[in-house]
């Protein structure tokens, strides 16, 4: 948002802006998983309280095998143990087998939950959030980041918490058992808990950075798709494939690094197993011998710890997918706190609604007015220093654990600057039910003047008018009805043509789709496929021709009937029948509306009210075409090069 008077603080985000780390980029604390997991805390319950059946299950069989071992020294018979033991097995089993599903089923709901928030808030961001993020990288959060999440419930949090019980119980059992053998346990164990937990802090930072060159991939591919025919027909497919090699190269290479720095982690409780029960064997043993305990104890003890180390390494495959978890959780929580379009102009709006204040536009009023608007865009800040944020990312990486807080190193570029001015003292009314054209040079504003309109951007200074009334305190869902807007080369989505017609308007019928399309010369597109309404346009509506696609564009606002028209020309050459097609298709429309169009070709808007020629971001003319060609020079020459005088 350009504008001063709403551009929220720079410190939009808890997590990212304003604050810059060694390790530059969004962080998140483990604090912000939780609510992800609270909604989920019903089915998360139940688990917990299966883990504790299962784990008194667990504990209960070396205490059996005691008895057994007791029982078989002293001759007696076996049955009833046996039978218990088989019970609690098979008991065991069908616990984790159901745990093991009701995770699944959380993880994927966190995805869920976590896919729709993302989605919820991107299609709301504002259009400003949109011109400095890359489209692919916005899509990887959605799509790859999200299934981050899924590890944090599946592999070991909530096991983990189960795990804990099986640990303090076996702790527990330990103590009672021999605390000599407990204490020389314990010192291993917290060796080894120490190391983990410094080591995973790196996870974190690593997964982060695997997260962001995944979004740096799809932007790549993204890019390339998206432009594919310019690609092949620049011969560049190589060059393209290399570029985009390299992104997938460089998500491999964080892949790795995260593999190695959990590879860590993952033996840790392997060795930690193997060093106690070394030592308990050992000290065990001479205890034994002393008589101290008996072997079945030792035995009991044994088993105990081979219970505790178990849940010790789900504990530390916890940490280890929670960090990597809390590494695109950063990325995820970035975009789920920005703020939405018109977050700051709520209150504004409410009042509006209350008042009706579209409805009650002034009589007489034009439709659409622009006083002294002023306007620059935001454009994305300079990384100032990338060399010191290397530098301090490496040191962050020799201390291992997550980085703290640093002095701001440099900026990334998704934080915005106002830009050089586009708009300077821009000042027109277009009047209501009249024609108003826009010409001038490319460059010079034109789009700009629109954009401001539908509110895309609010000026800096000045005011644009609705109906009399500023744009700004009327609500943007029923400025944006009023107002039917056709963009420039790009208006057709990827669906059926009746996907296409009911995008602002889901209600209309087949007949009035029928009709609009008619009125914009399109009743032929019907009739090349005998789907008829249900005929697949393709992505970018490809197969449709250039001035196809842009008449079916303002065959869709026809079909909104809003009281206001904004209309940005193709700047494609049409040939004659299809510009003279066009030029049916504006006539159309402009029945019984306020139509503002942006003309490339003046021959489309000679005969409108009024022109307003734009200079440069400035008004340098207004009239109609015979005036303007006598008063205003640009406006002659542009007439000239295209011979109309
Ligand atoms: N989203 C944007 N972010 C930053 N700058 C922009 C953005 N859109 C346009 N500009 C800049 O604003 C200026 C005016 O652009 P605008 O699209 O309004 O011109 P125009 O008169 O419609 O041009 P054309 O006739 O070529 O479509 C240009 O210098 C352009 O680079």
């Amino acid at each position: 948002m350009s504008s001063s008077t709403s551009t929220p603080p720079r410190s939009r985000s808890p997590l990212g802006r304003g604050r810059k780390a060694a390790d530059d980029g969004p962080r998140a604390r483990f604090s912000q998983l939780l609510p992800f997991l609270f909604e989920h805390k019903k089915v998360l319950a139940l688990v917990v309280a299966l883990s504790i059946v299962g784990a008194a299950a667990s504990l209960a069989q070396p205490l059996l095998v005691s008895q057994v071992i007791t029982v078989v020294q002293a001759g007696d018979p076996l049955d009833m143990l046996v039978w218990a033991l088989v019970g609690l097995v098979i008991v065991s089993g069908v616990i984790s087998g159901y745990q093991h599903y009701l995770l699944q089923r959380t993880g994927t709901s966190v995805v869920y939950s976590a896919r729709r928030q993302l989605v919820h808030r991107i299609l709301r961001l504002p259009i400003s959030q949109f011109d400095r993020r890359r489209t692919g990288d916005l899509v990887s959060r959605v799509g790859s980041d999200t299934t981050m999440l899924y590890a944090v419930i599946t592999q070991g949090l909530v096991d983990a918490v189960g795990g804990s019980l099986v640990f303090v119980g076996a702790l527990i059992a330990m103590l009672i058992i021999d605390p000599v053998l407990l204490g020389l346990t314990v010192l291993v164990i917290a060796v080894s808990v120490v190391t983990v937990v410094l080591i995973s802090g790196r996870v974190r930072v690593v997964s982060r950075k695997q997260q962001e060159k995944v979004g740096d991939l799809a932007a790549a591919v993204e890019r390339s798709i998206s432009a594919i025919r310019t690609v092949r027909a620049s011969n560049a497919t190589e060059r393209e494939t290399a570029a985009i090699e390299a992104d997938a190269r460089g998500a491999f290479d964080m892949g790795v690094k995260v593999a190695k720095i959990s590879a860590l982690v993952v033996p840790i409780a392997g060795i930690a197993l193997q060093v106690s029960f070394l030592v308990v064997l050992g000290v065990g043993g001479f205890r034994v011998a002393s008589g101290a305990i008996t072997i079945a104890s030792l035995v009991s003890f044994i088993l105990f710890l081979f219970m505790m180390i178990m849940p010790l390494g789900q504990a530390f495959g916890a940490i280890n997918s929670v960090n990597q978890a809390l590494g695109a959780l950063g990325r995820i929580q970035e975009v789920i706190d920005l703020p939405v379009e018109g977050q700051d102009d709520r209150e504004i709006a409410a009042k509006a609604a209350a008042a009706g204040a579209v409805g009650a536009a002034l009589a007489g009023a034009p439709a659409i007015e622009f006083v002294d608007v002023h306007f620059a865009y935001e454009t994305p800040a300079k990384v100032e220093d990338e060399a010191a944020l290397e530098t301090a990312a490496a040191a962050a990486a020799a201390g291992f654990a997550a980085a703290p807080d640093g002095e701001p190193a440099g900026d990334t570029t998704l934080d915005a600057v106002a830009g050089k001015g586009v708009l300077h003292g821009v000042s027109f009314a277009a009047a209501r039910g009249k024609r108003t054209a826009i010409v001038g040079p490319s460059g010079a504003g034109k789009s700009t003047i629109l954009a401001l309109i539908e509110r895309f951007y609010d000026p800096t200074s000045g005011s644009v008018r609705f109906g009399g009334v500023d744009v700004r305190e009327l609500d943007r869902i029923d400025l944006r009805s009023q107002i039917g807007y056709v963009e420039q080369d790009a208006p057709v989505l990827a669906g059926t043509i009746r996907q296409n017609l009911l995008l602002a308007t889901p209600d209309a019928t087949d007949e009035e789709c029928v009709r609009v399309l008619h009125a914009v010369n399109l009743g032929e597109v019907l009739e090349r496929s005998e789907e008829g309404l249900d005929a697949a346009v393709g992505e970018d509506g490809v197969m449709l021709s250039g001035g196809e696609r842009q008449r079916l564009a303002i065959a869709r606002a026809l079909l909104a009937a809003p009281p206001v028209l904004l209309l940005d020309e193709s700047t494609s050459s049409l040939d004659g029948l299809n510009e003279q097609m066009l030029r049916e298709a504006i006539d159309a429309v402009a029945e019984n509306r306020s139509l503002i169009v942006i003309a490339h070709r003046l021959s489309t808007v000679v005969d409108s009210d009024q022109i307003v020629v734009v200079d440069h971001g400035r008004v340098v003319g207004v009239g109609t075409h015979s005036e303007l060609v006598l008063s205003t020079p640009l406006y002659r020459d542009l007439a000239k090069h295209q011979l109309l005088v």
